[in-house]
């Protein structure tokens, strides 16, 4: 599975041109990128990345990759990415490393976004892999209410689960607010979902990128896919 990441980033690395202001994502796929993009970079290719984690930052810091911020820079040509599922229209689910607000902040100020995976991120309908809601602390009950209402009328539903880290305490993402996993199942209609969720006042961000994903390489046992978003 490593060897597959590894393989769609290789190939998601082929669309970098020298001087790219870039997005780099988070989770296990999108470290092969920072990865061979910093062996890249050591040969001479000149590109500068905003990090989209702390994590990521550690990465690409420790790659040589040159990094500014969306501070600086309001503007990116190119975000790479993992993701959690993937679906025929190049909806994701993201956020299963807890890294989606920020991943969506700077995919959104991005002219596309290459999203890199091993063919098992590729789904029919979303929804297997829970939804994670990033939510603040403050009013999480109601907030809860809220997110099962907006559920209710996207016509899904299932259990909510504040995660939790690996030490058994509530997990606290970058931002400093905590994450909702929605168990849903099988989301019918991902863009409805996304509106429902984005108008709660204590959600923060949710992992549904409806029309942010540009392209799909998916790397699986008979080689890579690469898919156009229509
Ligand atoms: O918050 C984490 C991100 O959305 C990741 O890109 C996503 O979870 C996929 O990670 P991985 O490449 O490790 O499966």
């Amino acid at each position: 599975m490593d060897a597959l990441k590894r393989q769609a980033a290789a190939r998601a690395l082929e669309e970098v041109r020298d001087g790219m202001k870039l997005g780099l994502g988070t989770g296990s796929t999108a470290k092969h990128f920072v990865e061979l993009l910093g062996d890249k970079v050591r040969s001479g290719m000149k590109v500068i990345g905003v990090p989209t984690s702390e994590a990521t930052r550690d990465d690409a810091i420790r790659c040589g990759v040159p990094l500014t911020t969306l501070d600086e820079i309001d503007h990116l040509d190119l975000t790479i990415d993992g993701a959690d599922e993937i679906d025929p229209a190049l909806n994701l689910i993201k956020g299963g490393g807890g890294a989606l607000l920020r991943e969506k902040i700077v995919a959104a100020a991005s002219d596309r976004m290459i999203v890199i995976a091993d063919d098992s991120k590729w789904v029919d309908v979303l929804g297997r892999f829970p939804l994670p809601v990033e939510v603040i602390p403050f009013g999480l009950a109601a907030t809860q209410a809220a997110m099962a209402r907006a559920f209710a009328e996207a016509g899904v539903s299932g259990q909510m689960i504040i995660r939790k880290g690996k030490d058994g305490h509530v997990f606290v993402t970058d931002g400093g607010h905590w994450i909702v996993d929605a168990h849903l199942g099988r989301i019918g209609d991902p863009p409805r979902l996304a509106g429902l969720l984005s108008v709660i006042p204590g959600v923060v961000e949710h992992g549904l990128f409806i029309g942010l994903g540009s392209v799909a390489v998916l790397a699986g046992a008979q080689g890579i896919r690469v898919v156009e978003r229509r």
